[in-house]
């Protein structure tokens, strides 16, 4: 099923006294590729938690989908694991792809797509190893393993590529063609300018503000990414307006 287009109408964020996100309009078309970029600290992750609900914003957010809402996948920022928590690949598998609780086990039907998920990049044979002795890369690709059940027709992905290494980053970019050829929506965040340009249909250039947004080849132009990466957009402003819920709007 295609994805849906995505529009932020002056969507603003303020954590406590801090004022992270001002007047966003971002339109992400649907089944396209759309990367954001942008300094440390420029609240692009910020800004897809409040996509995700988690963030109490100001402004307007309106999914449309084709047709019925479908299935939102979510890969956060790299997650650090206790080396010694016993958790295995397959229960972390388990416990966020089905609601059973997990000491069930893995229902047949979870357990092929577990396997096939896993499969998919190149993970199958550590099922049973513990996630805290993975490597960060491995534990990046258990990540976008746990994003393709049930098969998203939104996906949000927060640095997807950290931490992988070349084998890793061929397996994200097999997945990314994929998610492409199946009119999948995909709202990235990246810091790997080259891995935008390469990959990406358009680009929101983020700095607490939309500074720039457009074309891969415009919005990475070196005049461009001058201007994103040393404006100063007044960051850390105390906020001066009271903070109003925001909505989120679905539509079919
Ligand atoms: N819960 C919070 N309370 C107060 N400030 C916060 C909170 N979460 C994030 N911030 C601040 O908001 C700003 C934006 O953070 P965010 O993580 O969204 O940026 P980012 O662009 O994703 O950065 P990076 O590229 O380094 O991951 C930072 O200055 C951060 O310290």
């Amino acid at each position: 099923m295609t994805g849906p287009a995505i529009d932020m109408q002056q969507v603003g964020l303020t954590l406590g006294q801090t004022r992270i996100l001002y007047d966003i309009d971002l339109h992400v078309a649907p089944g396209s590729v759309h990367a954001l970029i942008g300094p440390n600290g420029a609240g692009k992750s910020s800004l897809i938690k409040t996509l995700m609900g988690q963030m109490p914003h100001q402004g307007t957010l309106t999914l449309t989908w084709p047709a019925e809402p479908g299935v939102i996948g979510y890969v956060p920022q790299a997650l650090e694991f206790d080396r010694t928590l016993p958790m295995t690949v397959n229960d972390f598998m388990g416990v966020l792809t089905q609601r059973r609780p997990a000491f069930f086990g893995l229902s047949s039907r979870n357990t092929r797509a577990i396997d096939e998920a896993l499969m998919r990049v190149g993970m199958q044979h550590k099922r049973k190893r513990r996630m805290g002795a993975l490597s960060g890369g491995e534990r990046q690709r258990i990540m976008l393993a746990q994003a393709l059940i049930p098969a998203p027709s939104l996906l949000v992905l927060d640095e997807p590529m950290a931490a992988l290494d070349e084998a890793g980053v061929a397996v994200f970019e097999e997945l990314l063609a994929y998610w492409r050829r199946n009119h999948v929506t995909v709202l990235w965040v990246e810091h790997d300018l080259d891995a935008v340009r390469r990959l990406a249909d358009r680009v929101t250039g983020l700095n607490h503000r939309v500074v720039c947004d457009g074309e891969p080849a415009r919005v990475l132009s070196t005049e461009q990414l001058l201007t994103l990466f040393s404006a100063h957009p007044g960051m850390n402003t105390q906020a001066t307006a009271p903070v109003v819920s925001g909505q989120t709007r679905v539509a079919a």
